[in-house]
């Protein structure tokens, strides 16, 4: 039987029962939000470790993302891609030739969504992605040991976007503005990465990453017990890589040696962060870095729009480039199919490394 108790007698829960019933009020945490509750159900109690409290995880204020400006000389800029890639594998970028009104249009279009009556949210509910739509919360919420505090609108953007029928109204013409800007922003970036590698884009191009792209509009509401959960544990991107579109409530947080840094978001800025596959193709040598978003205190709902850009072939093995192997840095990692690769990582709730780490070269 699939029912999970916590290991603490006298805590016993039905997990199960916990998640169905969360599940089947396909109002996500927002309806439990509006339904005026105090304390959070037991199955959004992290452990103190995955939680801010009661032991801080040290926190280093003098510590920021780097901020690169795009209107800079191209060589400058490719630099600081190729610096901030390869270290916090995080930053964030001004100047990046997408209308402030585009974002806000992006930001508020998601919002609404979210704050749409239950019932008309309501039919939207779905764990099924099939049709490109899909409104949830937590896309693991069956698997993971504790759930985040956080809904999720989850869009696929390409090759094939999904069928109008099928997408909220709210977000329809933000949507396609959006999709249009962030693409061309995207090969843009990607085109740096690659220079900063000193190997020609259209070898990322030959694996057609960037055709497969899709969008999550999560929405963060507030939460009566922020030190007992999360917003989203930590983790990695299983992706190539994502640009993110935030509101101006705080939450999220980068990974950095010990230290987790705070995500600042710079109105009209937009984050940058490396995905597994990225690193992978890179071999080693941009980092996919561990983040996560704290709980919101806020009464003000965080809104956070990541467009996550991987590839189509699925079952192609890809490998650490050629260009970036040689005697004296041999293959990092095996080689891996998407398909494989995805697989594991859903196969697990959100588990920070381990599966880019389940291709590491043994040897080394
Ligand atoms: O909400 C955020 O700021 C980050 C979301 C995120 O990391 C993700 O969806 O993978
Ligand atoms: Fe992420």
């Amino acid at each position: 039987m699939a029912t999970t108790t916590t290991t603490n007698p006298d805590q016993h829960y039905n997990r199960l029962e916990e998640a169905k019933k969360l599940d089947e009020s396909k109002t996500g945490v927002k309806g439990l939000v509006d339904s005026g509750l105090t304390t959070i159900p037991r199955i959004f109690h992290h452990p103190p470790q995955n939680s801010p409290n009661p032991k801080p995880l040290t926190r280093n204020p003098k510590l920021s993302l780097p901020i690169i400006d795009l209107s800079s000389t191209r060589s400058i800029v490719v630099d600081q891609i190729r610096h901030a890639a390869s270290t916090i594998g995080f930053f964030q970028i001004t100047h990046h030739g997408i209308p402030k009104t585009a974002m806000d249009h992006m930001l508020s279009s998601i919002k609404s969504f979210h704050e749409l009556p239950d019932t008309t949210r309501m039919q939207y509910y779905s764990r099924d992605t099939s049709h490109g739509v899909a409104y949830y919360t937590n896309f693991d919420l069956y698997k993971c040991k504790e759930a985040n505090w956080r809904d999720s609108l989850e869009i696929r953007l390409g090759p094939t976007p999904p069928e109008p029928k099928y997408v909220p109204e709210v977000c329809k013409e933000a949507l396609a503005e959006w999709d249009g800007e962030v693409v061309k922003l995207g090969e843009e970036l990607m085109g740096m990465l690659c220079e900063g590698l000193g190997v020609e884009r259209e070898r990322l191009k030959e694996m057609s990453f960037f055709d497969t792209r899709y969008m999550s509009g999560h929405y963060y509401p507030y939460c009566p017990q922020p030190e007992l959960t999360v917003g989203l544990k930590w983790h990695t991107d299983p992706v190539v890589l994502t640009v993110l579109l935030l509101n101006e409530v705080a939450g999220l947080q980068v990974k950095h040696g010990e230290d987790w840094i705070d995500v600042e978001p710079i109105p009209g800025g937009l984050i940058v962060n490396i995905g597994d596959i990225l690193q992978m193709m890179s071999n080693g040598e941009y980092k996919s870095v561990e983040h996560r978003v704290l709980a919101n205190p806020y009464r003000e709902a965080r809104v956070s729009i990541p467009v996550f850009f991987t590839s189509s072939m699925t079952e192609k093995p890809f490998e650490p480039l050629l260009e970036l192997v040689s005697l004296e840095k041999p293959a990092v990692y095996e080689k891996f199919t998407l398909s494989d690769f995805m697989r594991k990582y859903y196969s697990e709730e959100l588990r920070g490394k381990s599966v880019t780490n389940t291709y590491k070269v043994s040897n080394i």
